[in-house]
């Protein structure tokens, strides 16, 4: 840690780590490259941060900014783990995380695990959308632990995406490994390249839902799943 602050401090101007030219963020990787940020695998990846915070520090200078300035120094390394961590779900297999925790069990009500968080990335400006999923379904037979549904949401939340394909893609990978009797799925999100630029409103919410099954067949089931998510 000492020895990167120092090498940070002072940086080598025969060696000015520039990210754009060739060999710039390696450069960097080796200068700010924390072995600790790397422990979960499943997240973080040491082969591709040096390109990322290559990219990164390239994004700060065309900016307008000084990319050597103090409180920039680590930025582009942070940036790079950040990205990392919000697109993590591609290294993520749904059907393995629900098949780890299936359970045989006669309970043919519905179950519902309602307002879990969701943040996600529009695929379109690679800006946040955040609100709540709340998934349902009725078993055929066996359940699955309860913690694997929004472990799932998490799975395709973080990737690039459009808040309806996120909605389907919760509802199949239920329906797929479960076979339950129907799946049900909405997701309440504001979008941040709606708030913070473009067409600037603050307060729209964006509703989407995806069923299966009874959930479709049957207008009971499904008024009442309504009515206990989002009532
Ligand atoms: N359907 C859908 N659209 C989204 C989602 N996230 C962002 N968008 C929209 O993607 C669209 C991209 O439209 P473009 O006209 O290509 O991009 P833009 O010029 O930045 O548009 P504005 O946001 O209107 O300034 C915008 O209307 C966004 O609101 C999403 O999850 N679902
Ligand atoms: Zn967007």
């Amino acid at each position: 840690m000492a020895s990167n602050e120092t090498n940070e401090q002072t940086p080598d101007p025969q060696s000015p780590n520039g990210a754009g030219r060739p060999g710039g963020a390696s450069d960097l990787a080796v200068r700010d490259a924390s072995p600790l940020l790397y422990e979960r695998k499943d997240v973080y990846h040491a082969d591709t941060a040096a390109e990322l915070a290559g990219l990164a520090r390239r994004q700060i200078e065309l900016a307008g900014e000084d990319a050597e300035r103090q409180g920039l120094l680590k930025t582009p390394e942070r940036m790079a783990k950040s990205w990392q961590f919000l697109t993590h779900g591609y290294g993520l297999d749904p059907d393995e995380i629900l098949r780890s925790a299936l359970f045989d069990e006669d309970y043919s009500e519905m179950v519902l695990v309602k307002d879990i968080e969701v943040y996600s990335l529009c695929e379109h400006h690679a800006l946040p959308f955040f609100g709540k999923a709340h998934v349902g379904y009725i078993p055929n037979g066996r359940i699955v632990g309860l913690s694997k549904i929004p472990r799932v949401v998490d799975v395709f939340a973080r990737r690039l995406q459009v808040q309806e394909r996120l909605t389907l893609q919760v509802r199949d990978a239920v329906q797929r490994v479960l076979e339950p009797e129907g799946v049900a799925v909405v997701i309440e999100a504001q979008h941040l390249c709606m708030m913070m630029r473009g067409a600037e409103k603050q307060n729209s919410m964006t509703t989407t839902s995806a069923m299966s099954g009874v959930f479709l067949t049957n207008t009971d089931t499904r008024a009442e799943f309504m009515r206990l998510a989002t009532g």
